[in-house]
């Protein structure tokens, strides 16, 4: 390897999954970042976007990998708020919250005894009543609590139970809306049938803003599993793009910087609900296509906190429910996988202006898995090995 003329830095990863859906953890490598959370994720985005395809487009990774990058300084870490901080990427960009990644990492920074990738891992709160750890992480979305269930004396992870966190307020901003499908020429040539005139959505947000539907809402067969994945993500990008176009006001909120708006991903959901886990009231089943038409394979712990807080919001959920939240992959096996949720509290949020939000925040249930390490090189002369998307 000492021969290789390199370009760029070695990028070391550790590589997890949280029920089949990856995480590319950047533990080292990645260059030093300036300034608040969010403004070190415009220079990711500005001067080291490269490093982002590279870690997630072929040929390291695939057109639905998901990557979360370590930051040791932010300004809720500096204020002793947070432990670390994270940005977390995919194959377009970068995103406000992903929870199946919380869930991972909160597994490995408890892990970790590399105090060069978690500086304060020793200041980490630890239970010895509860055997577990609890560390604020700064995601874009804003802070959120993992709590981390350990081995007796707090040293290593207890990867035979499940990580939990509490992400940010979250809140409906529509429930039962009409949107009209705006791309109608698109959706016939993908289907052979023109769209419905109209598909009732609800938008939630849940750290990243989300837009919910029902499968038969789309005319294409009464159950997820009946359904082509290719052409799925086609008409859900439909959605999403009709959704920007109409209801743009609905993706954002006051309490938020124009830069953690928008929205992200489409979720479809099944009547057929999949198996409530053990002391779980009620189970859902959903399909959550993001980014630019990525397939979550978890059931996206920020689209769940986002689906509790719609489920509140329209007064279907109980304070004291717990909910099983299945992807397609966690139904197609045995119930493996699914995250719990539940309501934390009800919490209001007072903008500047003094405006007033209901909101609820989501406990949110789910275990992740070592799958192996990587050390990453780019060759000056490899343009392929540069990431692409077939
Ligand atoms: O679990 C989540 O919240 C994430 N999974 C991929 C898309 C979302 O960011």
């Amino acid at each position: 390897m000492n021969m290789l003329d390199l370009d760029g830095p070695v990028l070391e990863t550790v590589e997890m999954h949280t029920c089949g859906e990856p995480t590319r953890i950047v533990t080292k490598g990645y260059p030093k970042l300036q300034g608040t959370l969010l403004q070190q994720r415009r220079q990711a985005k500005e001067q080291y976007d490269h490093l982002r395809r590279r870690l997630m487009l072929e040929p390291r990774g695939h057109a639905d990998m998901y990557g979360a990058i370590l930051i040791q300084e932010t300004e809720l870490v500096s204020s002793d708020e947070a432990d670390i901080g994270v940005l977390f990427c995919h194959c377009e960009g970068y995103s406000q919250m992903c929870g199946h990644g919380t869930i991972a990492l909160g597994r490995f920074l408890i892990d970790t005894d590399d105090l060069t990738i978690f500086p304060r891992r020793k200041q980490v709160q630890f239970s010895a009543a509860d055997r577990t750890a609890s560390l604020n992480l700064h995601a874009p979305c804003g802070l959120v609590r993992v709590i981390v269930p350990t081995t007796s004396d707090g040293s290593k992870a207890d990867g035979s139970r499940p990580v939990s966190f509490v992400s940010v307020p979250s809140f409906a901003t529509a429930l039962g809306r009409s949107l009209p499908i705006k791309d109608r020429d698109a959706w016939l040539a993908l289907t052979g049938r023109g769209p419905p005139h109209a598909v009732t959505i609800d938008i939630a947000y849940g750290g990243a803003f989300y837009a919910l539907v029902s499968v038969e809402e789309l005319g294409l067969g009464d159950r997820l599993q009946e359904l082509d994945f290719d052409t799925t993500k086609k008409i859900a990008m439909i959605i999403k793009q009709s959704v920007v176009e109409t209801y743009p006001d609905l993706c954002q909120h006051q309490s938020l910087s124009s830069d953690q708006c928008g929205l992200y991903s489409v979720i479809i959901m099944d009547k057929e609900t999949g198996r409530p886990s053990k002391d779980t009231v009620g189970a859902e089943l959903g399909l959550c296509m993001f980014a630019n038409g990525q397939i979550d394979r978890s059931p996206t712990g920020s689209g769940v906190t986002a689906r509790v807080a719609a489920a509140y919001g329209a007064g279907k959920r109980k304070l004291t429910d717990k909910w099983t939240y299945h992807s397609l992959v966690s139904h197609l096996n045995n119930g493996s996988g699914a995250f719990l949720a539940s309501i934390a509290e009800e919490v209001t949020i007072t903008t500047a202006a003094r405006n007033t939000t209901s909101a609820v925040t989501v406990l949110v249930e789910g275990q992740a898995f070592y799958l192996g390490k990587s050390s990453f090189i780019s060759e000056r002369e490899d343009t392929l090995g540069r990431g692409f998307l077939l």
